[in-house]
């Protein structure tokens, strides 16, 4: 049976309602694929406090999640992902690269041109809805 992995993103939008859009590298697994940042939850972790982490892991800055925005399940080849995709704010700092290829703001009208890990899509066409 395939293992389900609870993961949580974060929705950021900053003063020019642009999203940020993280490039898997590839070295990552699903490699080369644009996400909303994120990670495993871990544990008895709740999902706010699991994104703050996994940012500052990431990322070395500080946000504060706020809201559950899109949860969708997704079956991969090898696992399926419950992915939670959460409002969150910058508090403190700028987004920088430890792990991932490439970051970007994008507007919502073009989110689509990128290629999104397939489990992400159901959260970009909710964000393309949603003014
Ligand atoms: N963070 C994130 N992961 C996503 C998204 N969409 C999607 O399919 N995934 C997949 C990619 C990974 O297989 C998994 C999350 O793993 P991860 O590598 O980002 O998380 P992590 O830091 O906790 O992982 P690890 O180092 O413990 O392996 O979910 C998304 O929007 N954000």
């Amino acid at each position: 049976m395939k293992k389900t992995v609870k993961v949580v993103a974060a929705i950021i939008e900053n003063e020019n309602e642009e999203i940020l859009c993280a490039l898997r590298s590839p070295e990552m697994s699903i490699p080369n694929t644009w996400e909303f940042p994120g990670g495993k939850v871990e544990d008895g972790e709740d999902l706010f406090t699991a994104l703050e982490r996994e940012i500052t892991e990431e990322f070395t800055c500080t946000i504060k999640a706020s809201e559950v925005f899109n949860e969708n399940v997704h079956e991969y080849d090898t696992f399926i992902i419950n992915l939670i995709a959460l409002k969150a704010n910058l508090i403190e700092g700028e987004p920088t690269l430890n792990e991932h290829s490439k970051v970007i703001w994008l507007k919502r009208e073009d989110l689509q041109s990128l290629s999104w890990a397939p489990a992400d899509i159901p959260a970009v066409e909710q964000l393309i809805k949603e003014v």
